[in-house]
């Protein structure tokens, strides 16, 4: 039995699919404006193992992440740099796909962008209106009607009346209500627009993931996912739209992750207090990050800190040393192995955990038991331990997180070998240009630090002392 933490009904429940064995999964996309920071990745991290483990749970999963491509970030941006709008998202949604994969994060199964779903935005709108939910103001805009749905506020168990006297609201002469948001903009001037019932112009933020959702999911789906600082009023509207076009209730379950802070803060674009994925990942590699992020539960807030990483990057490091042990130990050509007892039991153990909540923190604990298992069987020689607690890493717990998947080691050893050959070259082409004093400058800082470069008839050949 799976059990989640739902933030509509602030309670623990079993997974119950809507189709059997089936789990169709809604998570919020970017805003395609900027290259992605680490608490981005934190959703996409958490949500992708998420998927992977309910796959090896023995469901079928159909997930769907958006790419949210219009949007007034956006607008800005292209204005900023005076390039035609389209291209702003067209980069930045290339920039997510390195990134994603630099993560080892599997594409979801659709990857919708608002601006191909504008026909269906409009049909959901008219309905909207028809139905007495919504409606246009003075300004060409489209509102939705707050006060006629009963159960506004339910997903982030706010009182409309309390939000009401809060000061943050923006009260509009256009709105009925100051809790009434966007379902349609009117275009302004140099702002990209489509043509609609009420003018030209252009969706709001919310009903685009209400639309997207239903059109690839249906009315109902089992899983809405998201960080939870889209809990208001993003999802409490977008659930707001569904209910009342559909009259059946969007998501059977609601998760949040909780957000990444740097000092004390959320990580965010618009504040620039941002590490890019790309970096931390160049620096510290991407299971470092993973497992960093994967070690806290999901809906805890997590501090980020280079400090945090370099400890996490320590220990990382030991256990592909032990993975490259094995794998030198049978010459990189590893028996597979029936599950036996004992890794049945581990298989058991780590499914319980993740069947808890998604408690991530006890199976990456367990992940780092077994790979001091793994070093006390390679001590003891003891060949079946070793297959055992190798496949577990490697071929069963990891590819859950999408870890362990490239040698890191490997890896590392390459670059620098590359690096060095390099040098070399460089050194070379100074010695060809009787450039002599760069080329023994070049030999012996590399001699300094270990490498001696000799030159013989075949061609220059060095040695790691
Ligand atoms: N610091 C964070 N920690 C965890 N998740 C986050 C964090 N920042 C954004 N997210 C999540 O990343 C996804 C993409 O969000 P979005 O593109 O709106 O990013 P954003 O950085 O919050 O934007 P902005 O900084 O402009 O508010 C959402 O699911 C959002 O909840
Ligand atoms: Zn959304």
């Amino acid at each position: 039995m799976i059990r989640i933490y739902d933030t509509l009904s602030s309670s623990l429940k079993e997974l119950k699919t809507i189709e059997k064995n089936h789990v169709k999964i809604y998570v919020c996309g970017p805003t395609v404006y900027n290259i992605i920071h680490v608490g981005n990745a934190r959703p996409m991290i958490v949500f992708d193992s998420f998927r992977r483990f309910l796959e090896f749970s023995g469901y079928k999963v159909t997930m769907v992440q958006n790419f949210t491509d219009i949007d007034d970030k956006i607008i800005n941006k292209s204005n900023e740099e005076n390039t035609p709008f389209k291209e702003i998202p067209e980069r930045f949604i290339n920039e997510y796909w390195k990134d994603s994969n630099l993560l080892n994060i599997r594409p979801a199964n659709f990857h919708p962008k608002t601006t191909d779903y504008v026909d269906e935005i409009i049909i959901f709108i008219e309905d909207l209106i028809k139905k007495g939910y919504a409606y246009k103001s003075e300004n060409n805009d489209v509102y939705f009607d707050v006060r006629k749905l009963e159960d506004y506020g339910k997903l982030s168990h706010r009182n409309p009346d309390d939000m009401r006297s809060g000061s943050r609201i923006e009260i509009s002469e256009n709105k009925r209500d100051p809790l009434d948001f966007t379902l349609w903009k009117a275009s302004k001037e140099n702002e990209p627009s489509w043509s609609s019932p009420w003018g030209d112009g252009r969706p709001g933020w919310h009903i685009e993931c209400s639309v997207m959702s239903t059109q690839i999911l249906g009315k109902t789906f089992d899983i809405h996912a998201g960080g939870n600082d889209l809990i208001f009023p993003h999802h409490e509207n977008e659930r707001a739209q569904s209910v009342a076009r559909h009259g059946c209730e969007f998501a059977n379950y609601w998760m949040h992750n909780g957000m990444l802070k740097l000092s004390g803060s959320k990580m965010s674009k618009s504040t620039g207090n941002i590490w890019l994925v790309r970096d931390i990942v160049k620096q510290y590699g991407a299971d470092t990050l993973k497992i960093f992020m994967l070690s806290k539960h999901y809906r805890s807030p997590l501090d980020f800190s280079e400090e945090g990483l370099i400890s996490q990057k320590k220990s990382v490091d030991r256990l592909n040393e032990t993975l490259k042990k094995t794998e030198d130990l049978f010459e990189n050509d590893i028996p597979y192995l029936a599950y036996t007892d004992y890794m049945k039991e581990k298989i058991n153990i780590f499914k319980e955990y993740l069947s808890d909540d998604f408690n991530t923190t006890k199976a990456i604990a367990l992940i780092f038991d077994i790979s001091k298992e793994l070093n006390k069987s390679l001590e003891q020689k003891n060949k079946k331990n070793i297959l055992e607690n190798y496949h577990l890493l490697k071929n069963i717990f990891g590819p859950i997180f999408g870890i362990f998947e490239d040698n890191y080691i490997e890896k590392q050893n390459m670059s620098s070998d590359e690096v060095i050959n390099l040098l070399i070259d460089i050194r070379n082409k100074m010695r060809n240009q009787k450039n002599y004093e760069m080329s023994d400058y070049i030999r012996d800082k590399l001699n300094e630090i270990g490498i001696e470069i000799k030159d013989n008839i075949e061609g220059t050949t060095y040695k790691i002392k």
